[in-house]
């Protein structure tokens, strides 16, 4: 671990200064493409101006034979167009694949400047960020660049949730941690075969009504991620960063995506990955905090004066935390709204209608 006093400093000579702060940037959807998929790349600017991260993704879900076309593709997609304010993001391969190394290399010293975070699979711990920050130092030194790229880890293995929190904390480029549920599944040896989401095998029972062990008893599918998820976000939360969910892989369930998409909302998440166009949406309609929630956190923020002492605000009892719990949501809804004049149009007509 570098010494407190040396953590901001640059890792190489002519390296651009490590960011102090994590600029908190929209970033409901994280949208994957395959740079080397002719008609995904067709659509990326388009998609571009509906989502607020667009990510040419180069490792699973690209073949082992079109790696370098994805990492060529990405590069050109980069190069041919202005995404304005949308975030261009790159999952590069892992630290022990064989592509690595030039994705790192081609992808920063081309198009460094255009990128903002570098996504990085299967991270164990610390010892892979720290590999990855003196290289990628070491490489925006040779190519100029102005400023430091970010990175984003996945967690999708056991020893990674082990060691989430040394891993949030690991360097300065530190943007956050997505929840990798298909790879964290197999690194566990869970049995579930899904890309994310719950099992049905996962439940609790209602106890027994007299001797009838079968009849009568509820059971309630449980989450198979709150544990992870709850504690990725304490670990982003410490070292200031953003939590994420990743993937869900069942495409077709827009009901179920929904539902895990806003546990992890509720719980401290800021956005989640969209694989398909489908889920694009799903997030945006999530990850923005609901009319109805913002008026009443404006309502409660308008009563609270100072913050401070107690009110009764229809029958609930608000006071110093809860006004705190209501400004997460009435800043992450005015952060949202400035970027968006339809929303802010929302919020303020429900903040209207809750305060006549
Ligand atoms: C566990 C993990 O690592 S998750 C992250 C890695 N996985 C990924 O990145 C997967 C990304 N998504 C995909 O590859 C695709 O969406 C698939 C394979 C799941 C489904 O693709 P398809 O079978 O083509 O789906 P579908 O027929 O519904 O697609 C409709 C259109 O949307 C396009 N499309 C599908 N996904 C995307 C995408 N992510 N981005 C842009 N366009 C897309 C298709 O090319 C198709 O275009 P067309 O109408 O011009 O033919
Ligand atoms: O990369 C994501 C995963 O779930 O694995
Ligand atoms: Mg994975």
């Amino acid at each position: 671990m570098r010494s407190p006093k040396d953590f901001f400093a640059p890792l190489a000579v002519g390296a651009p200064e490590p960011v102090r702060q994590i600029p908190a940037l929209p970033s409901r959807m994280i949208h994957f493409f395959d740079p080397s998929n002719e008609k995904m790349v067709a659509k990326a600017p388009d998609l571009a101006k509906k989502v607020d991260v667009l990510l040419g993704n180069l490792e699973d879900a690209v073949k082992a034979d079109r790696k370098e076309a994805a990492r060529e593709g990405l590069v050109k997609v980069a190069k041919e167009n202005d995404f304005g304010s949308t975030q261009l993001w790159t999952r590069v391969n892992s630290l022990d694949s064989p592509w690595v190394l030039d994705d790192l290399i081609t992808l920063v010293t081309e198009i460094g400047d255009k990128l903002d975070v570098i996504m990085v699979p299967k991270v164990e711990g610390a010892q892979d960020i720290h590999y990855v920050d003196r290289l990628l130092a070491q490489l925006e030194a040779r190519a100029g660049l102005r400023k430091p790229l970010l990175v984003h880890a996945i967690l999708e293995t056991a020893s990674g949730v082990a060691n989430v929190e040394e891993i949030a904390g690991a360097s300065p480029r530190m943007q956050g941690i997505s929840l990798g549920p298909a790879d964290l599944a197999a690194s566990r040896r869970m049995k579930t075969t899904r890309v994310g989401g719950g099992h049905p095998g996962y439940l609790v029972r209602t106890d027994p009504v007299g001797d009838d062990l079968t009849e009568g008893r509820t059971t309630y599918q449980q989450d198979l991620w709150h544990y992870t998820v709850a504690r990725m976000v304490d670990a982003c939360v410490l070292h200031g960063i953003l939590p994420y969910y990743g993937p869900f892989g069942d495409i077709r369930d827009v009901v179920a995506c929904e539902d895990q998409f806003r546990n992890a909302f509720l719980l401290g998440c800021v956005g989640a990955w969209s694989l398909h166009p489908v889920q694009i949406d799903i997030a945006k309609k999530v990850f923005s905090p609901a009319p109805e929630d913002v008026a009443w956190a404006r309502k409660v923020i308008a009563a609270m004066g100072d913050g401070t002492g107690a009110v009764m605000i229809d029958g609930k009892m608000q006071d110093d935390a809860s006004v705190k719990q209501c400004r997460v949501v009435a800043e992450l809804a005015d952060a949202l709204a400035a970027g968006d004049p339809e929303l802010a149009e929302a919020y303020d007509a429900a903040t209207k209608e809750a305060l006549a």
